[in-house]
């Protein structure tokens, strides 16, 4: 199975997109502004959009991917998200004033927009993978995603701060491989990463002693903050260095 990485950013600016992750051809994780990599064929091929979470930086490009492959598409798109995101979704985007409410478009029995509510515990297959939702903790409701190929799992952790919930459920995971995890903040901004539930290094390598079998992980760092990206990774790699750990790159494409 192969995961695309079309932006992993936590911010704008410079090349820098924010998270879209591609598996396979037909099922997107998260739909910020990485989403404008794709050419219009790879867009029209979407039927499955997993959110983390309603924040705009994953859900950005939502909303004109849908307009976008239309005329395109005879099926409509399904997006899966905790209660909390897709009522925030049907309130505040798919509004009419906002943006059209496609799941009433063209008629309310045949909408091109599908909201499909999923939550924590729950797993779904999609692309070939298992796809399970797993708890995290953040500023609204959100969600990471445990993608199980049948050879291997890789987590996504979506945004968080430390989670005991979220370490018990990867660490019942008998194959995991990967681990993609953020890091919005430099330990500068250790007060700002605590007030919007996001991981500074220090606070992220204090939590990875959390994670069992960790020799047996690939550890990816993502969402990165561009003001200090550099900054901040370089002190992950400081104090992190006895873990396999790299920063995850935007075109980076990985198999599991
Ligand atoms: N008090 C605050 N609470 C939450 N987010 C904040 C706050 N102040 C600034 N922010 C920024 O708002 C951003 C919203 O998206 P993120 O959670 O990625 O990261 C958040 C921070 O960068």
């Amino acid at each position: 199975m192969q995961l695309r990485i079309l932006g992993c950013s936590g911010g704008i600016g410079a090349g820098n997109r924010t998270t879209a992750l591609l598996l396979g051809r037909h099922v997107l994780i998260d739909a910020g502004t990485g989403l404008g990599e794709l050419t219009m064929d790879e867009l029209a091929q979407i039927d499955h959009v997993f959110l983390t979470h309603a924040h705009m930086d994953h859900i950005a490009c939502l909303p004109m991917l849908i307009d976008t492959v239309f005329s395109k598409r005879t099926q409509p798109i399904t997006v899966h998200g905790c209660s909390a995101t897709l009522a925030a979704l049907r309130e505040h985007v798919f509004n009419w004033r906002i943006w059209p409410d496609f799941t009433a478009i063209p008629s309310p029995e045949a909408g091109m927009l599908r909201l499909c509510t999923f939550e924590a515990g729950e797993t779904r297959s999609a692309a070939g993978c298992g796809i399970t939702a797993l708890p995290v903790r953040h500023t609204v409701p959100a969600l990471a995603y445990a993608l199980d190929s049948g050879h291997s799992t890789l987590v996504f952790s979506g945004d968080t701060a430390d989670c005991a919930e979220f370490w018990g459920a990867v660490n019942a995971l008998p194959q995991l491989a990967t681990l993609i995890i953020e890091t919005a903040f430099a330990d500068h901004e250790q007060a700002l990463a605590e007030v919007s539930r996001h991981f500074s290094p220090r606070q992220l390598i204090a939590a990875l002693s959390q994670l069992a079998r960790p020799e047996q992980v690939q550890i990816l760092i993502t969402h990165l903050k561009p003001a200090d990206q550099e900054l901040t990774m370089r002190e992950v790699l400081a104090s992190g260095g006895h873990y396999r750990i790299a920063r995850l790159a935007q075109g980076q494409t990985i198999e599991f």
